[in-house]
């Protein structure tokens, strides 16, 4: 009864004299009576002039409380200075580090950002506390690389599993592979110099994803899976950064449709190599070795775990590993005296052919001793490093160089900067392997950071390393070849390539 008069009084309330409902009555009139269009373009001209306003207040408080890095951040919120980025590219990031210094602030991509470089500066980031700093990954990427990745996970979670991929890839189980990465690069020099032309760019992501398929997913797989696998990859990396919209006719929802169509095919080698005795015995392939290792761990959700690894390594792995190798066509075919030099130290160590024919097989025992070489691959990651910068959320505000850098910003860790600006490398835009000659020791671990640094250092360095080497190493020895028009300019941004469509003419190189 009680509840009844309650309830009672609540509905007269409610109906005569709420103040609210009035309110509500009179937008819903309103709503109903002006025409959608000036109802939209009001809500949208009131968002913006607030988000204006709470932009303005947000940055005269943050500039009185703290003594903020050098540096603009547009006049439009949330916009910044992105588009000045897009348009001006790599140039933006030169003429700023070079008014500005090594640490700067800007706004770009919806967020302030602080960039930075200089090795000193880079140590305290990437060795930094990580209460303080955390990896940044959009929101599509992390959805579509999924949980259990490295790139997504943080602290005790991220260091286990960081560990388990590393046993699998181990500098001595990569040596047992050799023959791996010589056929791969040999047999594609070998296509590129019987079809005479080539499209470079297409044919080293070729060349690296049925490297990464054969070495991370199975070696005998057949021309037909690989086909679709690739073709899955492709559709997979297309939107890696982009709205994450789950739903039917957006590119996130095609990339999502593509991850389940390779973790499908994951599953079912998974479920061959189980039936396969044979390939159950040969647990030094990547995804046999990572399935044991997850299973005697008894780690829950080994399969999840095994499908996010995979297709981390596809996003890792491919895209890097293409733009070292069309880098390292492109450096080398502009660069004929280290070319020739490079010939001359594999000519010592007998590895050239007299007659285009018959090839000397290059031992584990040759790669450590072939110094040049090793220059020409640390060159070309550094004149074209394929990952130009690190970034990090910042959780606390904390300082760098006297400034401080306040919590919710975000921090680039520059490599760009580091290895073609002026802060470290002597007459850095010269493509010069001999400076890793002279210099060698003269530099610190943080001068030269292709892979990143400490705690989030690459997992596929020495997989990439030997990938690119035999590369460099199969290219000096078989091929001769131009890349068309020569005069093609790279752009940096978001990884190095060339700004018109190329060519690349090959024909086979005989040594005298
Ligand atoms: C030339 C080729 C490559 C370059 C330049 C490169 C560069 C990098 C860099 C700079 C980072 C650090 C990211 C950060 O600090 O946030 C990184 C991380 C990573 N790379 Fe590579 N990478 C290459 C090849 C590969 C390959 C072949 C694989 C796969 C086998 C791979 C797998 C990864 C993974 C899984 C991480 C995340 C590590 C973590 O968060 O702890 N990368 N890479």
């Amino acid at each position: 009864m009680l509840r009844l008069q309650f309830s009672l009084i609540h509905v007269r309330k409610v109906t005569f004299y709420n103040p609210f409902s009035t309110m509500t009555s009179f937008f819903q009139s309103l709503v109903e009576n002006t025409p959608s269009y000036i109802f939209y373009t009001a809500s949208v001209i009131l968002s913006l002039a607030l988000i204006s306003i709470s932009h303005c207040f947000y940055f005269r408080l943050i500039t009185k409380l703290y003594n903020l890095p050098p540096g603009t951040m547009g006049y439009f919120p949330l916009i910044g200075e992105t588009l000045t980025f897009l348009k001006l590219k790599e140039k933006f990031t030169f003429q700023r580090h070079s008014k500005y210094g090594r640490v700067y602030k800007t706004h770009i991509f919806g967020s302030p950002t602080v960039r930075v470089c200089g090795s000193d500066n880079i140590r305290t980031l990437m060795m930094g506390d990580t209460k303080i700093l955390q990896v940044f990954w959009p929101p599509s990427t992390q959805s579509l690389v999924g949980s259990h990745s490295l790139a997504v996970s943080s602290g005790e979670c991220h260091r286990q599993h960081k560990s388990l991929i590393l046993k699998t890839m181990t500098p001595s189980k990569l040596k047992s592979h050799l023959d791996h990465f010589q056929t791969t690069a040999s047999e594609k020099i070998e296509s590129w110099i019987n079809s005479g032309i080539i499209d470079p760019v297409q044919q080293c992501r070729d060349m690296t994803v049925r490297s990464v398929i054969k070495y991370f997913i199975r070696n005998d797989l057949s021309e037909s899976v690989i086909e679709k696998l690739i073709n899955e990859i492709t559709t997979f990396e297309k939107n890696l950064m982009s709205i994450p919209l789950n739903i039917p006719g957006t590119g996130f929802y095609k990339s999502m449709k593509a991850r389940a169509e390779i973790c499908s095919i994951i599953q079912s080698v998974l479920c061959q190599n189980n039936k396969d005795t044979k390939c159950q015995a040969q647990s030094k392939d990547f995804l046999n070795s990572l399935h044991s290792m997850l299973q005697e761990n008894r780690d829950g959700n080994v399969e999840k775990k095994i499908e996010d690894s995979i297709l981390e390594i596809i996003f890792a792995g491919n895209l890097t590993t293409t733009v070292a190798s069309f880098s390292t066509l492109y450096l080398l075919a502009n660069h004929p005296k280290v070319l020739q030099k490079l010939r001359e130290e594999l000519n010592e160590f007998g590895l050239m052919s007299p007659d285009g024919i018959h090839y000397p097989i290059v031992t584990q025992d040759h790669i450590p001793k072939l110094n040049y070489l090793q220059c020409v691959f640390k060159e070309i990651l550094r004149r074209l490093p394929p990952v130009g910068g690190v970034y990090r959320k910042v959780l606390k505000p904390f300082q760098l160089e006297g400034y401080t850098i306040p919590a919710n910003w975000r921090v680039v860790c520059s490599i760009r900067d580091q290895h073609i600006g002026d802060c470290t490398f002597d007459n850095p835009m010269t493509f010069n392997p001999d400076r890793w000659l002279e210099t060698a020791d003269d530099h610190s671990a943080f001068d030269f950071i292709p892979f990143g640094a400490a705690s989030r250092r690459c997992v596929g360095k020495d997989f990439a390393r030997l990938s690119i080497l035999y590369t460099i190493l199969e290219l000096a020895r078989r091929a001769q070849w131009k890349m068309q028009p020569s005069t093609v300019k790279i752009d940096f941004i978001p990884a190095p390539k060339p700004m018109e469509e190329m060519t690349a003419t090959f024909e086979r190189y005989k040594h005298e």
